[in-house]
C-alpha cells in the first residue's frame, strides 16, 4: 500500500513576541510551536553599519511534547516555590504580559528534562490568545492521562520512593494538570490486593508504580488478575488466552535493579518517566504466565532465571537491609559456589519472522518486529484460538546440566547490564529468549557473566545456547518421572541413584543442592517444575521503547523545516 503524503500542518497563530529581550517570530501550527529570533536592531559590522535582518537560532517544539502553558504573572511576587518560576528577564519585560510554555527537552543517556520558554506580549489580549490557542491544541491530545492512581513502595531500593515522588514527580503532574490518588503501601502485596479487589479502576487513565521491579510485579499481578476476573477468564487454565489490560502503567524507578523501566525508556530517571506519563506514551509489553501443572503461579515480564539468578535472589533476600548492594555480595557468593542443576527443558520455538536472539536487531521505539501483524496477538474466543496455532509448532527437548536457565521476554537492560540479558529481545513480539548456560568451568562462566557488562556477545560461547520461544517447560531431573511429558530417564531413574550421583560429582555440596529456585522478576517461585507461556502485548506502559540515539544527540534541531 502506498503511503499518503502527510498534509502540511495547519497554521494557527503567528506573532512577533519577545524572548530574552529579543524579538522573535513565534508560530503555532497543529504540529509545532516555533520561535525564531529576529535581529531588528542595526548591527555594526566592518564596512557596513547596517547588517541584514538576521535570523538567529530557531527552536521547534512538537505540540505533543508541550507539557503545559500558563500566563506568567511577572508583576506579582511568586507563590510558586518550585523551579518552574522564572525570574523576569529585565525591568522592561517585567511590565509586559507573558506566557510560559513548559516542554520536553532531551538530554544525554535517553533522559528527558522539563524546559521552559517565557514569551512576552505587548498586550494581555494577545497573551491570552496564545495561551488559549496552545491549550486548545493540548486538549486535542486525548491519549494524555488526566487522573492517575499512584502506588508508592516506601521501602524499595534505597527507601527514597516517597521523596522521589514528592520532589520530582508530583510537581510535574500538577504542572500538567494531572490529578492523582496516592497510596503509600503499608505492607508487601498491599498494591496488588488493592488493584485486584478494591480500586475503582473506571476513575483512572492509568496506574503509576513508584518502586522497583518487585513493586511493578505487584502492580501487574493486581491489574492482570482483575482484568481476567472481570472477564471470567480462569488464570489456572494455561491454554486460555488472557484478556489484555486496558489501563497503562507508569514506572517511576525507585528500586534496586529497575530493569523494566530501564529497558522500556532507556534510563532509570524519575523525571524522564514522569514526562513519558505526561505526554501519554504507550508501549505494549509481553508477559509470561507461569504454571505448575494446572495451577497458576505468577506472571513475569523481565527475568525468569533458574540456577545462578535463582540462587543469587535466594541468598540476597536474607540481605535486604543492605539495599541494592545485596545483589553484588550474593552474586559473588553464588558465583564462587558454582552449582549446576540437571533437568529437561522443552520449548516451542517462535517462527522465523520475529528474528533470532543473535540477529543484533535491537528493539527500539516503533520497532517493526513488534508491529508485525503475525505477532501472536491475543485473539478473541470466536477466532482461531492461540493454542490451535501454537500446537502446530514442534516442541524441542533439551536435557542437560545447567549453571543457569534464563528466560527474558524483553532485553532486561539495567544499569548493571546496559545491553541486558538478551540484547535483541523484543518488548512486544509475543516471544521470550531462552538462554541455557551449560556446566562449564568457573573461568568460562565468569567470562560469560562479564560479557553482560561490555559490548562482547555473551552468547558466543560453546556452553551457551539461546532460543526464541513462545512457550517452554522445565522439569528438574528427579521430577522427570512424574512429568506429564513422560520424558523418561535414560541413565537410570529413582531418587536414590540421582542423589548419590549428585553427591559423587559434587563432594563439597550437600544433597539439598539438587534443586535451585526460579527468580521471577525478583520473587522466588515455590516450584522448580514450571510451564511458561508468553502472552503478546498483555499490558501497556507509559513509555515508547528506547529512542534511537540520533534523536537524543540532536534534540529536535529541525533546521530543514
Ligand atoms: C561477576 C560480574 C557479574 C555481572 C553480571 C551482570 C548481569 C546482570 C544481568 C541482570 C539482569 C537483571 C534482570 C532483572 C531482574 C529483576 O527483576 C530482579 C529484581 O529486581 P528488584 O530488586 O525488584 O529491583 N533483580 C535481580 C538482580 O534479580
Ligand atoms: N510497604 C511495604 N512494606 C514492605 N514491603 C513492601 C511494601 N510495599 C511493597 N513491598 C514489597 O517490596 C518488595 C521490593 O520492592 P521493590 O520496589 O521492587 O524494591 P527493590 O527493587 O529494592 O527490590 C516488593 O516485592 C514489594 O512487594
Ligand atoms: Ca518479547
Amino acid at each position: 500500500m502506498e503511503k499518503q503524503p502527510k498534509p502540511p500542518p495547519l497554521l494557527l497563530l503567528s506573532s512577533q513576541l519577545s524572548f530574552q529581550n529579543r524579538v522573535c517570530e513565534v508560530t503555532l501550527n497543529s504540529a509545532f510551536l516555533s520561535w525564531k529570533e529576529v535581529e531588528t536592531r542595526p548591527k555594526r559590522t566592518s564596512g557596513n553599519i547596517y547588517g541584514p535582518l538576521k535570523a538567529a537560532g530557531s527552536h521547534y517544539v512538537p505540540v505533543c511534547e508541550i507539557i503545559s502553558v500558563q500566563e506568567t504573572e511577572e508583576d506579582c511576587p511568586s507563590t510558586d516555590t518550585g523551579k518552574w518560576q522564572k525570574v523576569p528577564q529585565s525591568v522592561a519585560e517585567s511590565n509586559q504580559h507573558a506566557f510560559t510554555v513548559s516542554y520536553v527537552e532531551r538530554t544525554q543517556k535517553h533522559r528527558w528534562r522539563c524546559s521552559e520558554v517565557t514569551l512576552h506580549c505587548t498586550d494581555r489580549t494577545l497573551c491570552l490568545q496564545w495561551v488559549q490557542a496552545i491549550r486548545e491544541q493540548l486538549s486535542l491530545l486525548t491519549i494524555r492521562p488526566k487522573h492517575l492512581l499512584v502506588y508508592i513502595n516506601p521501602y524499595g531500593g534505597k527507601h527514597h520512593g516517597k521523596r522521589i515522588y514528592e520532589q520530582k514527580v508530583a510537581p510535574i503532574f500538577s504542572r500538567a494538570s494531572i490529578s492523582t490518588d496516592v497510596i503509600v503501601t503499608e505492607r508487601a502485596n498491599h498494591a496488588r490486593d488493592h488493584l485486584k479487589t478494591e480500586a475503582d479502576l473506571k476513575k483512572y487513565d492509568g496506574v503509576v508504580c513508584v518502586g522497583g521491579d518487585g513493586m511493578f510485579s505487584e502492580i501487574i499481578h493486581g491489574l492482570i488478575s482483575r482484568t481476567q476476573c472481570d472477564s471470567g477468564v480462569d488464570q489456572d487454565c494455561s491454554d486460555e488466552p488472557l484478556i489484555p489490560c486496558s489501563l497503562r502503567i507508569g514506572i517511576i524507578p525507585a528500586g534496586s535493579t529497575d530493569c523494566i523501566c530501564y529497558a522500556t525508556v532507556g534510563s532509570n530517571d524519575p523525571v524522564t518517566s514522569a514526562l513519558h506519563i505526561v505526554v501519554g506514551d504507550s508501549q505494549p509489553m509481553d508477559v509470561c504466565s507461569i504454571h505448575h501443572n494446572k495451577t497458576f503461579l505468577r506472571y513475569s515480564v523481565s527475568l525468569l532465571g533458574y540456577g545462578f539468578y535463582g540462587d543469587v535472589l535466594t541468598d540476597s533476600e536474607r540481605k535486604r537491609w543492605m539495599g541494592p548492594a545485596r545483589y553484588d555480595i550474593s552474586g559473588v557468593k553464588t558465583f564462587l559456589s558454582h552449582r549446576y542443576y540437571e533437568g529437561t527443558i522443552s520449548f516451542l520455538p517462535a517462527d522465523e519472522n520475529v528474528g533470532t536472539p543473535r540477529d543484533k536487531l535491537q528493539c527500539r521505539s516503533g520497532c517493526d518486529i513488534c508491529r508485525l501483524p503475525s505477532a501472536d496477538k491475543q485473539v478473541s474466543k470466536d477466532e482461531e484460538s492461540v493454542s490451535d496455532t501454537e500446537t502446530k509448532g514442534v516442541w524441542k527437548v533439551i536435557r542437560g546440566k545447567f549453571l543457569a536457565i534464563n528466560a527474558a521476554c524483553m532485553s532486561c537492560a539495567c544499569p548493571r547490564s546496559p545491553k541486558g540479558l538478551s540484547p535483541s529481545a523484543h518488548l512486544a513480539d509475543g516471544t521470550a529468549d531462552l538462554i541455557l548456560v551449560r556446566k562449564c568451568s568457573r573461568f568460562d562462566f565468569l567470562r560469560h557473566l562479564l560479557r553482560h557488562t561490555n559490548k562482547d556477545d555473551q552468547f558466543d560461547h560453546p556452553f551457551v545456547e539461546v532460543y526464541r520461544v513462545r512457550q517452554f517447560r522445565f522439569t528438574p531431573r528427579y521430577e522427570d518421572t512424574d512429568s506429564e511429558l513422560d520424558l523418561r530417564e535414560t541413565e537410570g531413574s529413582g531418587r536414590k541413584r540421582f542423589f548419590s550421583q549428585i553427591c559423587r560429582e559434587h563432594p563439597a555440596c550437600s544433597c539439598s543442592l539438587a534443586h535451585s529456585s526460579w527468580n521471577c522478576d525478583g520473587e522466588i517461585l515455590p516450584h522448580a517444575a514450571i510451564q511458561v507461556r508468553v502472552h503478546c502485548q498483555l499490558i501497556k506502559l507509559f513509555a515508547r521503547g528506547i529512542e534511537e540515539q540520533s534523536v537524543f544527540e540532536e534534540p529536535y534541531a529541525f533546521s530543514a523545516i
